[in-house]
């Protein structure tokens, strides 16, 4: 199974805005998300989510400023391939300006303005609290479109 990073940048604190990412190519295209992706052979969680935060909107963050929000496991029951765990963060210091890449367009959103309806469908359950900064725990199960959300458990720490 695979594992990926999922990385928010936001400022304020509490969370006033969000910076997400339109996704223009691969799994999630079309929607909007946070930056992440697959954690390579000799990468740690961090390492990868530094690495794929640059490459998706250019912006450079230290590891050490990246705060851990927990994990969510994906389950496809249809396919099973596609079954994945995303490590969350949250990083509220970089350096440079996002900028479009191949794979994401950028745009910050107020956070009582995130587009839900354009994000995958689990993220209405668990993003809210991650905002107020509260650590998440779960399992998400995609029914057969591989869309829709058949059942969801999330813990909150
Ligand atoms: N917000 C949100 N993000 C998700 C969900 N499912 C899911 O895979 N992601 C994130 C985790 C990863 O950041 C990304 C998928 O990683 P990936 O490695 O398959 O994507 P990719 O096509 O960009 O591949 P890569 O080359 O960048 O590694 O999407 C979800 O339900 N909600």
């Amino acid at each position: 199974m695979r594992s990926t990073t999922l990385c928010l940048p936001v400022e304020g604190r509490p969370a006033e805005r969000i910076l997400l990412g339109m996704k223009k190519t691969g799994f999630g295209r079309g929607k909007y998300n946070g930056f992440g992706g697959k954690i390579e052979d000799g990468e740690t969680p961090v390492t990868a989510a530094v690495r794929e935060l640059k490459e998706e909107c250019g912006l450079i963050v230290r590891e050490e400023d990246l705060e851990d929000m927990g994990e969510l496991m994906f389950v496809f029951p249809e396919n099973p391939e596609l079954d994945h765990d995303v490590h969350l963060y949250i990083v509220r210091s970089w350096k440079g300006q996002p900028k479009e890449t191949p794979e994401m367009k950028p745009e910050w959103f107020a956070v009582t303005e995130i587009p839900y309806k354009e994000m995958w469908a689990d993220d209405s359950y668990w993003l809210p609290a991650v905002l107020k900064g509260k650590r998440v725990k779960g399992e998400v199960v995609f029914s057969a479109d591989n869309e829709e959300v058949d059942a969801i458990t999330i813990r909150t720490e």
